[in-house]
């Protein structure tokens, strides 16, 4: 099996699996139960806030645990604009954000918010100059994505984070689900208020997530009863799916330094053996994150191709995994001005640090196969 699906989730990392069997075994007492074997939990809780918070560069009160991506982004988004609604109700984003983001503020524009989508080029790119002209007197929140997960196409969020710093009555949330453990982001040095971050994407499991909150800001919180995660997120926490979670982090941040350039030769192989097809258009831009490589086959049903190379152990995707059965054609690459036939017709790689030489030769074969099958059949 050669499995190039690695944006729509990861295969959690042996030493992950062992962590969340180990907890679940050992530490399955309520952290919030006052016997000891809950005291015991819950600092086994607060050690891996700890962890999580040194290999992050932030403070430990800066992490708030959640299920995941989407509850990190619903939580910044609503969280920001249901607390501070008093201070203005203009948000700004991008039209090309994960549905978890654009959903979120879809649902704020029905209680009366604004909500101003800046485009981005063909490539995904969004100007700095843009967000800098879209910023008002009332903009409480802008929300950019780091990597899109669709196209990898990677934002200037240090260049952002500069102009947002001139705006302090606006916070600064970044979606950084598919870049953390492939490209670094200091937090701090970017002016980011609030960033959100998912397990299952960097080999951990699914269910856990974290959201950093800079000191000092307030939310509304999404759930509500016990006093959880300082009140933020009411529920009894997914102790092994933390510890698992963070125990995925350290391993992927320290693949990301030694393995970077690896998946950037598999990016390289790939988009050298697809750019050479008659029926290929690449549509994520060179300087893409290199885990993810999206292009499009115009004239092909990306379904078709997808399960042709199914049959063959190969598994790819369309577009995003939350999207893919919504409508026929990538929202990302209609917003990015591209035509129906190309945007109806995108297919996503995305690669793994496991990921190997091998496999990318096979993919390609294999593709080019499925192309000349399906070529005949068309006539
Ligand atoms: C950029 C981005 N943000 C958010 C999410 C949602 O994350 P989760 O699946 O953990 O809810 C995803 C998942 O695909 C994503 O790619």
């Amino acid at each position: 099996m050669i499995y190039f699906d690695n944006s729509a989730t990861t295969k959690p990392f042996p030493e992950a699996l062992k962590s969340f069997q180990q907890v679940s075994e050992r530490y399955y007492a309520n952290p919030s139960s006052i016997h000891s074997f809950g005291s015991e939990t819950e600092k086994l809780l607060l050690q891996s806030k700890k962890q999580a918070a040194q290999l992050l560069n932030v403070n430990q009160e800066e992490i708030i645990f959640t299920s995941g991506g989407t509850e990190g982004n619903n939580l910044a988004i609503k969280g920001i604009a249901l607390q501070h609604q008093n201070r203005g109700k203009h948000i700004i984003t991008t039209t090309i954000e994960h549905p978890s983001v654009l959903e979120a503020c879809r649902s704020l524009e029905s209680l009366g918010f604004e909500v101003t989508y800046l485009p981005v080029d063909e490539e995904g790119r969004l100007r700095v100059e843009e967000v800098k002209n879209a910023i008002r007197n009332d903009t409480i929140l802008l929300s950019v994505m780091h990597v899109n997960n669709e196209l990898g196409t990677v934002q200037p969020i240090e260049e952002i984070g500069r102009i947002a710093s001139h705006y302090p009555k606006m916070f600064f949330h970044v979606d950084h689900v598919q870049g953390l453990g492939k490209l670094p982001l200091d937090f701090h040095s970017s002016h980011i208020d609030l960033c959100t971050m998912s397990s299952h994407k960097i080999h951990g499991l699914k269910g856990a997530g974290m959201l950093f909150v800079k000191r000092n800001t307030s939310l509304f919180p999404l759930l509500h009863g016990g006093s959880q995660e300082a009140s933020y997120r009411a529920g009894t926490e997914n102790l092994a799916g933390i510890v698992a979670m963070v125990k995925a982090l350290r391993m992927i941040l320290d693949k990301q330094q030694s393995q970077y350039r690896h998946l950037e030769n598999l990016n390289k192989q790939l988009r050298d053996c697809l750019k050479d097809l008659p029926q290929v258009m690449i549509n994520s831009p060179e300087d893409s994150a290199p885990h993810i490589l999206n292009f499009s086959v115009p004239g092909y049903k990306p379904e078709v191709v997808i399960h042709a190379l199914g049959e063959k152990g190969i598994y790819i995707s369309t577009k995003s995994a939350c999207s893919s059965k919504n409508a026929d054609e990538s929202a990302v690459l209609s917003a990015c001005g591209h035509q129906f036939k190309r945007s109806s017709s995108a297919l996503r790689v995305s690669l793994s640090y496991d990921s190997t030489k091998e496999e990318a030769k096979t993919f390609c074969e294999a593709f080019k196969d499925v192309m000349n099958q399906l070529s005949e059949v068309m006539g």
